[in-house]
């Protein structure tokens, strides 16, 4: 038997088809998906049938989907998209958050779905749409994250799970269901939701006869990929970078920079997520003219600390901490040490720094943490592999390079294939 997991991340949709029983992996694809921080949904579709042309999917028994988190797809009554997508990245929501919190308040939120809004959640993009787009805002029937909108696309079936839904900021923690009073407030009216799936529950089956599993978020897939246990604390660095880890009991911290997430298991994700991360290095190389292997060569050529050089990477803005309208700095320049290494090594080591106060919010919110698991495209960075466990301060392992989001949407399938969460191989080992 095989089962298919895909990531449709921020900047590629990545396939993997696995053995159901032992998890090897069989073959994979990938396809890219078009830059900005708003997409046609269609743009996932066409990507993920280029990604599986040529019969990457024949023979698959199950497939498991795992998305990009709180993207707002806004669907009308035949089930079209109203508008493009509103990504996670895209800030211009960011005054709708703060409006949110400032008329229920930070702890409330907090208390109510674990997390206090801020520009990338689905809510915010929502209230964002009701007061700048009425006309669309009005046609909008139901509402799908992108991973439940693939799924749609394939099953005909709008369903989502906690997973997913925990990011939407209208999702309650405490009783495993929507808050669709939250919703209403935010929108000013009510708005169909997708079903709510249990983490084994399967979504449905394609018009092939496929088995299609719930799908989750791209972080929760990541946490079922690599099996993580106690006092692992995943850090990965793909367009966002993220910090997460896997607890019994739901977080609600009250100052926003912990999102008290759920993962796709029954358990919970606490995570924090900057808007900097592998961008910060691709940046860095396109302006010192340089390919990645050159960034870390030069990088790991420079002293730690860069001789006084210093990045604070905002590139993209900032989501963690808040300040969407941030810009990057470049400080402590003199004449002796404005290099190239010491600006390759500023920008590691400035984009790992914000990772780092990302662990200390999650020891603040009680996740233990023994050791960091490094995952993501930058993970395969060798300076970022080398300079991260001096940044961090606690041991780094760097499990094999893997897609990990997309094995674990893989691993999800093969449990509701097969009635079992499988073990396969531990990769966090
Ligand atoms: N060797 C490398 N060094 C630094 N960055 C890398 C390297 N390989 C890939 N990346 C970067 O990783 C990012 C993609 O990571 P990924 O985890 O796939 O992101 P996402 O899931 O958000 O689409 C890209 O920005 C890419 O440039
Ligand atoms: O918004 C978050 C987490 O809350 C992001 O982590 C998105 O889920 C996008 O992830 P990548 O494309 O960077 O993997």
């Amino acid at each position: 038997m095989h089962v298919a997991g895909i990531d449709s991340s921020t900047q590629s949709t990545k396939v993997v088809v696995c053995d159901a029983t032992t998890g090897a992996i069989v073959r994979e694809g990938r396809a890219p998906h078009p830059d900005g921080t708003e997409v046609a949904p269609a743009k996932w579709r066409d990507a993920l049938h280029e990604a599986t042309r040529n019969g990457l999917l024949d023979d698959v028994d199950s497939i498991g989907i795992a998305g990009q988190q709180h993207g707002l797809v806004a669907l009308d009554a035949h089930g079209i998209p109203v508008r493009d997508a509103l990504l996670w990245n895209d800030t211009r929501s960011a005054q709708a958050a703060a409006d949110l919190v400032d008329e229920l308040g930070a702890a409330t939120w907090a208390r109510r779905t674990g997390s206090v809004p801020l520009a990338s959640f689905t809510v915010a993009k929502l209230r964002w749409v009701a007061r700048h787009e009425p006309e669309l805002a009005q046609r909008i029937r139901t509402v799908l994250l992108p991973h439940d909108w693939l799924g749609y696309q394939l099953t005909n079936r709008m369903a989502t799970d906690r997973g997913d839904a925990s990011g939407t900021g209208y999702w309650s923690p405490q009783h495993d269901r929507w808050d669709s009073d939250l919703l209403a407030h935010a929108f000013g009216r009510a708005i169909q939701l997708p079903t709510l799936l249990g983490p084994q529950e399967p979504l449905g089956r394609t018009a092939d006869d496929v088995l299609v599993s719930a799908g989750t978020g791209d972080n929760m897939a990541a946490a079922l990929g690599l099996g993580i246990g106690v006092g692992d604390v995943v850090v990965s660095i793909g367009t966002s970078g993220t910090v997460f880890g896997a607890t019994d009991k739901p977080t609600a911290d009250p100052t926003g920079a912990v999102a008290g997430f759920a993962d796709a298991t029954g358990r919970f994700l606490p995570l924090v997520c900057t808007l900097n991360a592998a961008r910060v290095l691709t940046a860095t190389a396109a302006m010192l003219a340089v390919d990645l292997s050159e960034l870390d060569r030069l990088a790991l050529s420079a002293p730690p600390g860069a001789e006084g050089l210093a990045l604070l990477p905002y590139l993209d803005g900032e989501r963690t901490p808040n300040l969407p309208d941030a810009t990057g700095t470049l400080s402590g320049m003199t004449r002796g040490n404005m290099t190239p290494a010491n600006v390759a090594r500023a920008a590691v080591e400035g984009m790992l720094r914000g990772l780092d106060a990302g662990l200390d919010a999650l020891r603040d919110n009680g996740v233990p943490i023994s050791r960091v698991l490094l995952i993501g495209g930058g993970a395969r960075s060798l300076a970022v592999r080398e300079i991260a466990p001096m940044i961090f301060g606690v041991p780094v392992t760097v499990p094999p390079p893997a897609e990990y989001v997309a094995l674990g949407a893989a691993r999800q399938a093969a449990w509701a294939l097969t009635g079992e969460l499988p073990t396969w191989h531990a990769r966090a080992e």
